[in-house]
């Protein structure tokens, strides 16, 4: 188990990447940051007030971390930074009224701090937990919790979604009463990883695009086997972002026996990847 990662948090393992859409890049990129491409466009002023009230100035100061370190580090994709505000920040600040006041909420595949940290700083009532893999990651976790003043409320898992389900290296297991996503996996896959995390009658609240009606068609067998209820769809920002956000609900209805992960002290005495 790794732990070169810590604010509140813990740290371990590697991860996978899955498919779809995201701004979250594999490879470094070459090209030179552009703090100003972080600015907040004028036409989306109204809505990022209404979205982020009066932490509008620490969204401001996410957004230009993204543009900067997140773009040096091969996080974000340099033609990403100008579509932070749209794409990312006012998409998944949206989300936050899917939440309730003082949930628990366990973001499964943070990446740069999507949704996850964005709803940390929209809302500072929420206990957020990001659970990333990779170690890049995390250590930009760990540094924007600390650079933005968030580490009462903002820890960092470094681990898989199955590894902080299952509890490693002393750590118990964690549950939350909101588990968020976005980009991460299919609907079956990622209520795999995301159901265990949710206390029973929780909800996993997925950022889905367009494909959230077929994912569901798809899926809900899965979903259904897995203790989760029948999957709804809901919108997010209607009248304030343009398209609003989509999400896929799930509650957890039935605790099923999760299947058994290998921790990533087990994996470390067969030699473990980075
Ligand atoms: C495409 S990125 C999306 C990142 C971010 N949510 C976003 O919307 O920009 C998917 C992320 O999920 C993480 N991931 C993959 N498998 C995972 C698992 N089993 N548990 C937790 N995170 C996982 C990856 O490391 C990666 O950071």
């Amino acid at each position: 188990m790794n732990r070169d990662d810590s604010t509140a948090g813990a740290v371990s393992g590697p991860g996978g990447m899955p498919p779809g859409p995201s701004p979250v890049r594999a490879e470094r990129s070459g090209d030179a940051p552009d703090p100003t491409a972080a600015a907040l466009p004028p036409e989306l002023a109204g809505a990022a007030r209404t979205l982020f009230g009066d932490r509008l100035d620490l969204a401001a100061a996410y957004a230009e971390l993204l543009a900067t370190d997140g773009v040096v580090r091969g996080l974000i994709g340099p033609r990403e930074a100008p579509r932070i505000w749209d794409r990312h920040l006012l998409n998944c600040a949206a989300v936050a009224e899917r939440i309730p006041e003082g949930a628990s909420v366990l973001d499964v595949g943070s990446g740069a701090g999507l949704p996850g940290l964005v709803l940390a700083i929209a809302r500072p009532d929420l206990a957020m937990t990001l659970v990333e893999p990779l170690a890049r990651r995390t250590s930009f976790l760990v540094e924007a919790v600390q650079g933005l003043g968030l580490t009462k409320t903002v820890r960092v898992f470094r681990g898989r979604a199955e590894e902080a389900a299952a509890g490693s290296a002393g750590m118990g297991p964690l549950t939350a009463g909101i588990v968020t996503a976005r980009a991460v996996a299919p609907l079956d896959r990622l209520s795999a990883w995301c159901l265990p995390l949710a206390a029973p009658g929780g909800r996993v609240v997925a950022m889905k695009g367009a494909s959230a009606a077929d994912e569901i068609a798809e899926h809900a067998e899965a979903v259904a086997r897995l203790g989760g209820g029948e999957p709804t769809v809901h919108r997010c920002g209607v009248g304030v972002i343009e398209p609003p956000a989509t999400v896929v609900e799930i509650v957890r209805e039935r605790v099923v026996a999760a299947p058994r992960v290998q921790t990533a002290s087990k994996r470390s005495r067969g030699g473990r990847r980075r």
